[in-house]
């Protein structure tokens, strides 16, 4: 039973399941049925997932998921600063949970770049990017207990960059003390003009660190992303 929105005018829609299995199949079936919709119109599909703990199970179920994963292109929301080979790595995490068994024939973008600076990075991520078939079909974020959803975390020197809907960017570098190192992220520009945009979360204390976001001021990142979405996020969560 779907938690009843406190007014009709909620920028998002609260979907509550019993368990995280249970969610976790329901968004993975959603995921499906958007990117193979996408493939029926345009030949392809776009979908850009989240890292950290939460999205692993969910990950290990699209990729035995009946799809045509050969059309597929999958990126990053946001990555760490750091090689595939090391444990923090967002792009580890994708290859070893999503792009196995079914899911092993889509087509990986990843963030990271060997390149002299994160600035260098971010900028020919940019460029390169352009090229992928945007808007994104599907887009899942995460959150962490700060408010924060891709790299946009609440100390960035750069918030209002990153939070800039009008921006040309796709690919924007992240300095935040709260960050743990690093970051590259995509713009909420191109998060924002998703197809299907979805925030994943689990557990009591994100649903309060959720509901405070969306409460308390000043903004936190998650709120200032779903209050600036063209149309309501879909909240999936579980305890
Ligand atoms: O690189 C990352 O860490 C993510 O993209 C980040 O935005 C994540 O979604 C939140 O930090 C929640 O992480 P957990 O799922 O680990 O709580």
């Amino acid at each position: 039973m779907a938690r009843k929105q406190l007014t009709m005018a909620e920028p998002y829609n609260w979907k509550e399941f019993t368990d995280r299995t249970t969610l976790e199949r329901s968004l993975a079936d959603t995921i499906v049925n958007r990117l193979a919709s996408s493939i029926t119109k345009r030949g392809k599909a776009l979908i850009a997932v989240s890292g950290g703990n939460t999205p692993k199970k969910l990950f290990q179920v699209l990729s035995n998921a009946d799809l045509a994963w050969d059309r597929v292109i999958v990126t990053l929301v946001d990555e760490r600063f750091v090689p595939p080979s090391s444990p923090r790595s967002n792009a580890a995490l994708v290859s070893e949970n999503l792009l196995q068994n079914k899911a092993a024939a889509a087509r990986f973008v990843p963030l990271y770049k060997d390149a002299t600076s994160l600035e260098d990075a971010a900028s020919s991520d940019s460029v390169d990017m352009q090229t992928l078939p945007w808007p994104a079909d599907v887009v899942i974020l995460g959150m962490g207990l700060d408010g924060h959803t891709a790299s946009f975390f609440p100390d960035a020197g750069n918030l209002a960059s990153l939070l800039d809907s009008a921006s040309t960017r796709t690919v924007l570098p992240v300095h935040a003390q709260s960050a743990g190192e690093p970051r590259l992220t995509l713009s909420a520009a191109r998060i924002l003009c998703a197809g299907f945009l979805a925030l994943h979360i689990e557990g009591s204390e994100k649903r309060a660190a959720f509901e405070q976001a969306m409460t308390n001021e000043p903004k936190k990142p998650i709120r200032s992303v779903i209050e600036a979405a063209p149309k309501p996020v879909e909240v999936f969560w579980a305890p």
